[in-house]
């Protein structure tokens, strides 16, 4: 049997079709859906770019704060050499040493000074520790004579490091050539604690929202890192800051945690898709519901036939049609069952039901595909043939007249209803569908007529 619903065929009524309801509800999630990304997609580039500026700006800070601290033992050091350079031959330990513990107790993470006349070191500050470093000959030490050459050559004041020292641990080291009349006198070295010179540059900079690493820039070979973690020079997320120092370079790299933005980032992102996915759902439940109201418009609930309108709308349509092929005959074959109603009032209305689908269903499987069979009313049926003859009409009426007669097993029980048909060909008959009508309903009436009088006689 055939359901109540029963979908259009025809392209026209496409629009309504539930897959396009279906196909509706999805386009709407899905743009919906892509609007919601590319919002996000905007507003996370313009989140990024405010971080970046930030970070940038933190790093901007960190090599402010880092220059205040280097200038700090830049300036301690460019005094002492002042002093060597007026007083180069007149150099008196004691003064030195007296000179280096003033300034030694005024600077914060200096470890020691060490001067050297020529390339030996001299004289250290504090001495204590630092007895290995005296008489240290730096053109002899493999990994700091070039170093110190360049300060040399160079002719000013160099950082290098962070470096192992001579005399243990890591330090930053200032070296400061000092010339007399133009030649080489000697070198002033002053060795800063990184640890403490790190911690006490960047103390101000702790903060929970960023995290930052510092490196040397070396002339060759891949940045030095030596603070923080290197990975964060790597990081797409970071900023990157280069910064003078004497006579070379560091490199800031500043990256904010994970900001809480990227969880609210998701909570729209979720909020964004249920919105579409329910607008989506909403179009396609409301497209659904026309759907139904065309089809209850259309179609006959009870059998799942077209209904007149739509008989009447298709009826026409063949008529039209029909101009293509003019030879061809078109027919209108009006069906009423006969005694129909003795079956509802001895058997039930339901039974009656059962009778109306099972003829509606015999006759459906009879006609072509093309063809069309419609309830018009009550227990009256009208098929729609096209391009056929009039003989092929004889025969299909009497195919039908014996589907409809041949008994409809309904509770066991083998129900018969007699059959009235009347037919109208087009356009031998009529050329309207109006006309058409009226004589194949007249025709049907003249068939019940003659059945009666038969009946009677
Ligand atoms: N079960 C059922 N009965 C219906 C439906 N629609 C109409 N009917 C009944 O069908 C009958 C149609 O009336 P008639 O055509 O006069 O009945 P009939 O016994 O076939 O009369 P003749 O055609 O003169 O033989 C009425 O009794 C209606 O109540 C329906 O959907 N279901």
């Amino acid at each position: 049997m055939h359901t109540a619903f029963e979908k259009p065929e025809r392209a026209s009524l496409w629009l309504h079709s539930l897959l396009f309801a279906r196909i509706a509800g999805v386009v709407v999630f899905v743009v919906l859906a892509i609007a919601v990304e590319v919002l996000l997609g905007f507003h996370n580039a313009e989140t990024d770019a405010t971080r970046k500026m930030e970070s940038l700006s933190f790093a901007g800070n960190l090599r402010a704060l880092a220059e205040s601290e280097l200038n700090a033992v830049l300036f301690l050091s460019n005094g002492l050499a002042g002093y060597l350079t007026v007083s180069q031959d007149r150099i008196r330990p004691d003064e030195i040493q007296a000179i280096q513990a003033e300034l030694h107790r005024n600077s914060r993470n200096v470890r020691n000074f060490a001067i050297a006349q020529g390339y030996v070191i001299r004289w250290v500050y504090p001495q204590a520790g630092n007895e290995k470093a005296v008489g240290f000959d730096y053109s002899r030490s493999e990994s700091q004579w070039p170093g110190v050459k360049r300060t040399i050559d160079d002719k000013r004041g160099t950082l290098v490091g962070p470096v192992r020292l001579v005399q243990g641990g890591m330090g930053l080291i200032y070296r400061y050539p000092v010339f007399v009349k133009d030649k080489y006198w000697g070198m002033l070295s002053t060795v800063v604690d990184v640890d403490g010179f790190l911690r006490s540059a960047f103390k101000e900079a702790a903060n929970q929202r960023y995290e930052f690493a510092v490196a040397v820039l070396a002339e060759k070979g891949p940045p030095h890192v030596f603070w923080g973690n290197p990975a964060l020079f790597q990081s797409p997320d970071a900023v990157l800051l280069d910064a003078n120092v004497p006579n070379g370079k560091w490199l800031y790299a500043v990256r904010q945690k994970a900001a809480p933005g990227q969880l609210r980032d998701w909570s729209l992102r979720m909020l964004g898709w249920l919105m579409a996915s329910l607008l989506g759902l909403a179009m396609y439940l409301l497209l659904k519901s026309r759907v139904e109201l065309a089809q209850l418009a259309l179609f006959d609930t009870l059998t799942g036939l077209p209904n007149r309108r739509l008989l009447e709308d298709r009826l026409h349509q063949a008529l039209s049609r029909h101009g293509r092929r003019p030879a061809s005959r078109c027919g209108l074959i009006f069906i009423d069952l006969d005694k129909f109603k003795a079956i509802n009032d001895t058997h039930g209305h339901k039974a009656g039901d059962v009778v109306l689908q099972t003829v509606a269903q015999r006759i459906r499987e009879e006609i072509r595909a093309g063809d069309t069979v419609a309830r018009w009313g009550g227990d009256e049926l009208v098929v729609v043939v096209e391009e056929t003859d009039t003989a092929k009409i004889e025969q299909l009426v009497a195919r039908l007249r014996e589907l409809v007669t041949t008994p409809i097993e309904v509770d066991g029980l083998a129900l018969k209803v007699g059959v009235s048909v009347g037919v109208a060909i087009f356009p031998d008959d009529a050329t309207s569908s109006t006309k058409l009508l009226k004589i194949a309903d007249q025709r049907m009436y003249e068939d019940k007529q003659r059945e009666r009088t038969e009946q009677t006689s």
